[in-house]
């Protein structure tokens, strides 16, 4: 049988009548990936905050939240112990160089000098900032504070990395050397919980994820198997609003979102045949992603 590294039933998270997280249940197994997606306020970060402790999980509801073993509730440092967390916001020391920066994090966990020195210089080889070593974080690109905050996060060598959006803002090469980080760091047994915007992120890293919009589970599951289960190959997206009206749609399954005209097919050439008539300007047509399966659950865009 696969090992969990979390189990969470009924999580619930109400703010007076505010339902920021509501009865939520799924389990992560060990050495795998989950996501946690959803637009602004979904109840992203709530859901994460409550699996390392930071806020507490109301137990008025039956309610079960296990990690690595322990209860959140009870066994906050334990977990803590056991977990990195990669924030949403660069929340590094600007007064501190690299390397300070992660060792004062070595002391937080009680490292050793010489466990610390060695583990620093390991984590700055793998994050590809060996050479930045003695600078200060305001000469650091957007990606390299990002790395470092990766490489802080797993100075304590955790079982549990947690990110929240670790790639926004960063250009499409740093976000691709971070998911091989991540995938390495997975096969090495590392269970990576992760919250994130980005659709190709989630479709990239995840082994399983969830889409929660108004603190509740959507969808679930494997974002191939997700997109296959719930909407054909491809979608034509009609661009020019003037020419909606002289599109015959009949036998797809059309919407309307953001000002576009979807349409979704599962042969490329019936759709092709409505953008005959058309500009190559007012039109675009590629296979869906998990982008299209969110529009169409949550009517709304992951950007919002
Ligand atoms: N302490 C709090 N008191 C009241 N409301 C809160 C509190 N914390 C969060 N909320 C509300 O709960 C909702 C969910 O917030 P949360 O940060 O979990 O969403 P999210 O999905 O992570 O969003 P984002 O993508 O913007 O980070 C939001 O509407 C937020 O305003």
């Amino acid at each position: 049988m696969t090992e969990k590294a979390i189990y969470v039933e009924h999580a619930t998270k109400h703010f007076g009548d505010f339902k920021a997280v509501h009865n939520l249940s799924f389990e992560v197994n060990k050495a795998t990936c989950f996501g946690l997606l959803g637009p602004n306020g979904a109840g992203k970060t709530t859901m994460m905050n409550m699996l390392t402790g930071r806020v507490r999980a109301d137990s008025d509801n039956a309610r079960i939240i296990n990690v690595l073993g322990y209860d959140p509730l009870k066994n906050e440092l334990e977990i803590r112990y056991l977990t990195g967390i990669v924030p949403q916001e660069n929340n590094l020391d600007v007064e501190l160089s690299v390397s300070q920066n992660l060792y004062i994090y070595s002391k937080f966990y009680g490292l050793p000098q010489n466990v610390a020195s060695r583990r620093i210089s390991e984590l700055l080889e793998f994050m590809e900032l060996t050479e930045k070593k003695e600078a200060r974080i305001r000469e650091l690109s957007g990606g390299m504070q990002r790395r470092l905050i990766i490489a802080r996060a797993l100075i304590n060598s955790p079982h549990l990395l947690i990110l929240d959006e670790p790639t926004t803002g960063l250009d499409p090469q740093v976000r691709q050397a971070i998911w091989d980080k991540m995938r390495m760091l997975k096969k090495t047994g590392v269970t990576i919980v992760l919250t994130t915007h980005y659709m190709d992120e989630a479709a990239q890293l995840c082994d399983d994820l969830i889409i929660m919009h108004k603190g509740e589970k959507i969808l679930q599951g494997h974002p191939s198997a997700l997109i296959s289960k719930n909407l054909e190959t491809y979608v034509l997206e009609i661009l020019n609003t003037d020419v909606f009206s002289t599109i015959e749609a009949k036998g797809f399954r059309t919407e309307e979102t953001a000002g576009r005209l979807m349409l979704y097919g599962d042969r490329l050439s019936s759709l092709e045949t409505v953008t005959e008539p058309l500009n190559a300007g007012d039109f675009f047509l590629r296979p869906v992603n998990l982008e299209d399966l969110f529009l169409k659950v949550t009517g709304r865009s992951l950007h919002d």
